[in-house]
């Protein structure tokens, strides 16, 4: 029988640390065994000495070793290095079936400790001194490596010694060491109780073949289904493989739903990442069922850059199921979609998304406004927002359907008078609309469902899984819902929906259940956030202090609960006297980031308004540095430079450090958008909006945030802010 081989967390870390050559000659021989186990079999030989018998090694050169544990079927590769290292690490190794936390340990016994973790120096403090054993046992840490974990004396050291633990007991200690309550650590680990989760389920029997399976395994377990998939983690290398996942995150993807899923988290909580899991989940079901042969997952977003970047990072998880022919995981914006499903079904106006046509919707509006006397006391850019955000979208198509709509939210008062009056315009507006050969986006969206509904065509959709929720509006999900629509036959895996009100940023909103979306009971939360340190985080969260936000349904949303993996340096807020000396500054800065540590295109510049990017970019370039100015593409990092962009187009990227110029009160929110605004309700919304913006640009950092202005700062950045700057 071929053996199922497996990768610790831990080996690929050490593998990390070793020469290229060492790690190409190590993924070389897993491939092969894994394409052809017969004839590339695995030479694995007893460790002398040790004392879990099923310890082994493999030669990978003359110089180094790998170091697995072979159990029944299974080989765990859990450590690779220099011959005699290697061994020396396995010496003291074993498995332990650990039924607390229903996984697998790998952990060495205390005894056996060879190179003592810390400096002998009995009498100096140790890291742990405060924390008792007991809380150390129920947050996961084995009896066995207790021991090993008194002897170390700082922070520096715990990551020195990082390979001595279990990948797990690793995780505890630091997250304790760096003053994380009992129950952030508990979210950041899966170990014990979660709020709204259940209690792992043990394993049946306590094998190691079964306990290899668990959710909770998984989490620094890889088991790669294919060789092509295995190549791919280790080119990639750890951070690109998303293989992972947290137990929360796996058991939200990998798993069959009776309806809807609304999956919900702050920034940075690995919701795209769950996205595309959850594609890859549905499309593994298609391709292993050959009844379901041409059926296809719609995965789904905004913008065209934002479905560009998940397109690139799914090559990376599940290229076969892009690649296949046809793919069974399709990729589209949805004005995008929408578009390529009007033309098929001869639609015959153009839909004005943006550029050119839109301008020609500015034309048909002023001749609109030629022919009619405005309500009293109301503003053309009144009468447009009326027309946007209340008539198309809840898609109305009549008098009678305006007149009894709430229009809650909307800050000026209508009578009926006025909505009679204004509804003359709006039809005449459609009227000349159509026989212009225009549409709005929102009109493409209700013909295309209504086209949907009335001829039921045969699409291939299985699935529709959408990103970035808070930016659709109603008519959008509407189309969404009738892409894959209940049937008498039930409404299985039908609909993903994943999002963050607090990032809502081109001021659209939908509830799903007045969308027909009924999502009760699988409302999904992620709170562990894996991109921002908590310093960054807690200054996005500022931003954003007191304010409201939904939860994509009929309930509030909060950014309470959330938890960040890592600590780092608190956010820098520079206020200069002018805006020469702001970018002085900010070239100042980029040039201080560590080179080796942190290459240009890790580092992004984002700002509210294109001109502004375009100054940085100038003051850039003059000062020798690289830039690359990003727009709807996708990011490609292996090109060098500074990334500058649009805080809009920074969303669904992330950068190692980010500095976000020109928060002045004169310039955030831009002037030219305040001016948008026709009553103080709407102004409300447009600060909102920019609020989200900057909390979204904020979150896209991964250690390191700047934030400057000149003169006076703005107002959304909030009181804490001043008091920390
Ligand atoms: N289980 C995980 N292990 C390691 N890294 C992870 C995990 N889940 C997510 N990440 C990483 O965290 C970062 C944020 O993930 P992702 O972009 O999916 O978050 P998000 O919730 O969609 O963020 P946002 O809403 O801010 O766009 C990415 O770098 C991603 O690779």
């Amino acid at each position: 029988m071929n053996k199922r081989v497996s990768y610790d967390i831990g080996c690929m870390k050490s593998l990390r640390k070793l020469p290229d050559r060492v790690a190409l000659r190590f993924m070389d021989l897993m491939t092969k065994y894994m394409s052809d186990p017969s004839a590339n079999g695995l030479n694995l030989e007893t460790v002398e000495g040790s004392r879990d018998s099923s310890i082994k090694s493999l030669r990978v050169d003359q110089g180094y070793r790998a170091i697995a544990f072979e159990v029944g079927r299974d080989i765990m590769f859990v450590h690779v290095n220099e011959h005699d290292k290697a061994y020396r690490w396995a010496a003291g190794r074993r498995v332990k079936l650990d039924p607390e936390t229903n996984r697998i340990r790998v952990i060495e016994e205390v005894d056996a400790v060879i190179e003592p973790v810390a400096t002998p120096d009995t009498s100096a403090p140790r890291l742990f001194d405060e924390v008792t054993d007991a809380r150390l046992r129920a947050l996961g840490v084995p009896e066995e490596e207790l021991t090993a974990v008194r002897q170390i004396p700082t922070i520096e050291a715990l990551e020195d010694a990082e390979d001595r633990f279990d990948p797990l007991t690793y995780q505890i200690l630091y997250a304790v060491a760096a003053g994380y309550a009992d129950e952030e650590i508990q979210s950041l680990t899966g170990v014990g109780a979660e709020p709204d989760a259940e209690p792992p389920q043990p394993a049946v029997e306590l094998t190691f073949g079964k306990l290899i399976e668990t959710e909770q395994s998984r989490q620094t377990i890889f088991i790669p289904e294919s060789e092509a998939e295995l190549r791919r983690v280790f080119e990639e290398g750890l951070e690109g493989w998303r293989v992972f996942l947290h137990p929360e995150q796996r058991k939200i993807a990998y798993r069959d739903y009776n309806g809807p899923v609304l999956v919900r988290g702050g920034a940075g909580t690995g919701k795209t990442v769950v996205a595309m899991h959850r594609a890859k989940h549905l499309a593994d079901q298609i391709k292993n069922d050959p009844t379901r042969s041409g059926q296809r997952v719609l995965l789904t977003t905004f913008t065209t850059s934002l479905a560009h970047d998940i397109e690139a990072n799914l090559r990376t998880l599940c290229p076969d199921h892009l690649d296949a022919r046809p793919p069974r995981i399709e990729v589209i914006n949805l004005d995008r979609w929408v578009s390529q499903f009007l033309k098929r079904k001869s639609f015959a106006r153009e839909v004005a998304f943006f550029g050119e046509a839109r301008d020609r919707l500015d034309q048909v509006w002023k001749e609109v406004f030629d022919d009619h006397e405005l309500p009293e006391g109301l503003s053309e850019p009144f009468v447009r927002a009326e027309w946007a955000q209340i008539v198309q979208a809840k898609g109305l198509t009549d008098q009678k359907g305006y007149l009894k709509t709430s229009r809650a939210g909307r800050g000026t008062p209508l009578d009926r008078k006025k909505r009679a009056a204004l509804w003359d315009i709006f039809a005449d507006y459609r009227a000349r609309l159509i026989s212009e050969g225009l549409a709005e986006p929102d009109d493409a969206y209700r013909e295309a469902t209504e086209i949907l509904t009335a001829e039921a065509p045969n699409l291939p959709y299985a699935a529709v899984i959408v990103d970035e929720a808070q930016d659709m509006g109603e008519q959008a999900f509407r189309l969404i819902r009738a892409i894959v629509p209940e049937t008498p036959a039930g409404d299985r895996n039908s609909l993903f929906i994943v999002g963050d009100a607090h990032q809502r940023i081109y001021g659209r909103r939908a509830s799903m259940s007045g969308c027909g979306i009924n999502v009760r009971g699988r409302s999904k939360r992620l709170r562990l956030n894996y991109r921002t340190t908590q310093e960054i985080r807690a200054w996005a969260v500022s931003v954003l202090e007191g304010v409201s936000v939904d939860d994509l349904d009929e309930g509030t949303d909060t950014l309470r609960g959330y938890v960040s993996l890592m600590r780092g340096a608190t956010p820098e807020l520079v206020g200069c006297r002018t805006e020469a000396e702001e970018l002085d500054g900010l070239v100042a800065w980029v040039r201080a980031l560590p080179p080796d540590q942190i290459r240009l295109s890790d580092i992004g510049v984002l700002c509210a308004r294109r001109a502004d990017a375009d100054r940085v970019q100038a003051t850039l370039r003059a000062a020798d540095i690289e830039t690359v100015m990003l727009q709807s593409g996708a990011d490609d990092r292996s090109i060098p430079g500074v990334r500058i962009t649009t805080m809009h187009r920074a969303k669904g990227l992330e950068f190692f450090a980010v500095a976000i110029p020109f928060l002045s009160e004169a310039a955030f929110p831009p002037q030219g958008a305040l001016r948008a605004a026709v009553d103080p309700a709407d102004r409300e919304d447009i600060v909102m909006q920019y609020r989200s913006l900057l909390h979204v640009a904020a979150t896209r950092a991964k250690k390191a945030l700047r934030v400057s202005w000149s003169g006076t700062p703005t107002r959304l950045i909030s009181d804490q802010t001043h008091s920390l700057g």
